[in-house]
């Protein structure tokens, strides 16, 4: 049984005063939330705000990136350490905006999975192809060679312990969101790819869908035996939208 996992990417949005503000509506909207796990990944400015606000409530913290080194001469970096010292239980790694604009490739990815797993931090690591890809039929090879590489660093008892993330480049952030049995598709591909790697665990990775999530869209995408939850951009910003998508039986 996989326990749902709903996760908010605020992304480069919400100072400590407005998490403060939305967070003051959404808790008690969530409170009463049983059998799924609820996580949100401010940005690292409003991280401890947000830990300090979540405390004693259900709902977890997660960074949006972090640097594979414990500490060290690396210039605006952040690293495991400083997330664990925060609370943080979750971090995204390789969201495909830090691939696009910062230049991660599958290399760091490989190294951020693991940094983040030997500090006992869960990692949502994303995956997902272009439009250009997808027009080309280069869905399947591409989200395998990034699972492959991505995950290249880990042993396989490890895998019970990472989240992965589908989120196709062409649903993040366009309205389009991708139709529930092309997203129950794809994230069914990377569960046979999981199993080749780790037989005894695949069944047990929460695999994620994202890319223009709504309150209107996430009944059926949960609906789909592969999809164990949802990794949201703009609609976890707003208290009601994000509440209405951690209870997404009610919608
Ligand atoms: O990138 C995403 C979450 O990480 C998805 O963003 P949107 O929900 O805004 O499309």
């Amino acid at each position: 049984m996989r326990i749902p996992i709903l996760a908010g990417n605020w992304k480069m949005y919400m100072t400590p005063r407005e998490s403060q503000d939305m967070l003051a509506q959404f808790l008690p909207l969530v409170e009463a939330v049983a059998s799924r796990e609820i996580v949100l990944c401010p940005p690292y400015t409003a991280l401890s705000a947000v830990g300090e606000l979540l405390q004693g409530s259900p709902v977890k913290l997660g960074a949006q990136n972090m640097y594979p080194a414990q500490e060290g001469a690396y210039t605006g970096e952040i690293s495991p350490k400083m997330l664990q010292a925060l609370q943080c239980n979750y971090v995204i790694i390789g969201h495909s905006e830090r691939r696009q604009y910062f230049g991660e490739s599958d290399t760091s990815v490989a190294e951020k999975t693991k940094a983040a797993l030997e500090n006992g931090l869960t990692p949502i690591v994303c995956v997902g192809e272009t439009l250009e890809q997808r027009e080309e039929g280069l869905t399947e090879p591409v989200i395998e060679i990034q699972i492959r590489r991505g995950l290249a660093s880990i042993t396989a008892t490890q895998y019970e312990a990472i989240v992965i993330a589908y989120e196709p480049v062409w649903a993040i952030g366009t309205g389009r969101t991708a139709s529930p049995e092309d997203a129950q598709h794809v994230c069914a591909f990377i569960r046979t790819i999981l199993a080749s790697l780790a037989p005894a665990e695949a069944q047990k990775v929460r695999i994620l869908y994202g890319g223009s999530v709504k309150p209107e869209n996430i009944k059926e995408l949960m609906n789909q035996p592969d999809i164990d939850g949802a990794l949201v951009g703009g609609a976890s910003l707003q208290a009601e939208s994000f509440s209405r998508i951690v209870r997404f039986e009610e919608q």
